[in-house]
């Protein structure tokens, strides 16, 4: 594989940007490379400055539904774009975005926007302090609910593949209004509420966990959070800024059937433009400013160019059945993964849900961060390379979640089987 212009361009922007990236799961640091630099998207294809072409299965880290540079969400930048890029007033499209959220998220009865799924889990938690005037807030470990202070301690993401799963930088005062619970243990749960409960302001959880792998719920733990928040008068929010949008229309909680109080959203919503939300209960968001005492605000929040991109993607995704798709997809690569596993005699586990799946490079059963971190590295990077030299690009760190978009065909997941078949040969 050509690599010199992309290391070019990397020496150059170790010059200039911290690490050379900018967000840290850019870096290859888990694979112990460097970065190749993109040139241009479209399908289910990137191509690198260096002209490699690859089958793409990290879709810009999950808004790529469609694929890359759908026309529809093109067509509808270029035509918002021509009456103006940014009001910092009221737009039309707001209305609507806010209208088809509430339309197919079950929970959400008022929605805000804002510009990431950080922003969005941030504004949550602040919203579920201010509604319950409670400082405390439980998390999962494991799971990434963004860069926001006070979640940054036991995160997935780049976090465990950089390991530093608390960051520098958090006040001790910011972290101790946390309290970090295994995730599937309904019995620590319990104790916790049964010790503090009336000190919690909120339980926030990935919908599925998908930033350490893809870790599914064991039964009944869902419900339990949605039980136990309740009886003690705590929020409970689902962080869907991945599953959103992705893994149905009304995301886990529709597949679940649970209602929780807040919800985050991100990535499919903006079509790949800088977006997220937070919604919920109206009594709840109706704390916020203006209305009630919780602030957020935000100079670009609901741009005109951010919300016709997201709209145009979810229309298309409706009007493509896209979920029927994505799930025939999925399960085509499942089976043939399931078989080369079989075939080669590894014990390896596969989580999927929908176009989203892990491969984790363990023999142990997948149900919390413990089990996750039992992931051999080295035979990992040895596949991520082969894989990568026969143009198929996988996210580069055992602890991410692979995105399957409506735009890979049957023959993309084939040839991507066989390339896995070479791969895990070499193991
Ligand atoms: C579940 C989850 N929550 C929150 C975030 C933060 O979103 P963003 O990177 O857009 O700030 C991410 C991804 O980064 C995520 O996967
Ligand atoms: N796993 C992260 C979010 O889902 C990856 C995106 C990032 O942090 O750059």
């Amino acid at each position: 594989m050509k690599t010199d212009l992309s290391q070019k361009l990397f020496a150059a922007a170790k010059k200039v940007i911290p690490g050379g990236v900018n967000s840290p799961v850019r870096a290859f640091r888990n694979v112990d490379g460097d970065p190749f630099f993109v040139r241009r998207a479209k399908g289910s294809r990137i191509e690198d400055v260096d002209g490699n072409k690859m089958i793409d299965y990290v879709g810009t880290w999950g808004p790529a539904i469609l694929g890359h540079a759908p026309t529809s969400v093109i067509e509808a930048v270029h035509a918002a774009a021509k009456e103006g890029v940014s009001f910092g007033i009221p737009n039309p499209y707001e209305v609507e975005m806010a209208n088809k959220v509430v339309d197919w998220v079950p929970s959400v009865e008022k929605v805000r926007m804002v510009n990431s799924g950080t922003e969005a889990t941030m504004s949550a938690i602040r919203l579920a302090r201010g509604f319950t005037g409670r400082d405390k807030v439980v998390k999962f470990d494991g799971c990434y609910h963004g860069h926001v202070d006070s979640l940054l301690v036991a995160a997935g993401s780049g976090a465990l593949t950089h390991g530093e799963p608390d960051s520098a930088g958090i006040p001790n005062a910011f972290a101790a209004e946390t309290i970090i619970l295994p995730y599937n243990d309904a019995g620590k749960l319990e104790e916790l509420f049964a010790k503090m409960g009336d000190q919690i302001a909120a339980v926030i959880v990935e919908a599925y966990p998908a930033n350490a792998g893809l870790i599914l719920p064991q039964p009944g733990f869902m419900q339990l959070m949605r039980d136990i928040t309740k009886k003690h008068g705590a929020l409970f929010i689902m962080d869907e800024v991945m599953t959103g949008f992705r893994v149905a229309k009304g995301g886990v909680q529709e597949l679940e059937g649970l209602m929780p109080d807040l919800t985050a959203m991100g990535k499919v919503i903006g079509g790949g433009l800088p977006v997220g939300a937070f919604g919920g209960r109206a009594d709840v968001m109706d704390f916020l400013a203006p209305d009630g005492p919780v602030y957020q605000a935000g100079t670009l929040s609901g741009n005109p160019l951010a919300m016709a991109a997201g709209l145009a993607q979810l229309r298309e995704l409706d009007r493509q059945s896209g979920y029927q798709r994505l799930e025939e997809l999925g399960a085509r690569l499942e089976a043939g993964v399931r078989g080369i596993l079989q075939e080669k005699g590894l014990g390896y586990k596969f989580n999927r849900v929908g176009s989203m799946y892990c491969l984790f490079f363990t023999e142990q059963e997948i149900i919390n961060l413990d089990s996750v971190m039992t992931c051999e590295k080295e035979p990992f990077k040895k596949y991520f390379y082969s894989m990568l030299e026969q143009g198929v690009y996988v996210a580069p760190s055992p602890y991410e979640t692979g995105f399957i978009s409506m735009a890979h065909s049957n023959d993309d997941i084939d040839d991507t089987l066989e390339a896995m078949n070479v791969a895990l040969g070499k193991i």
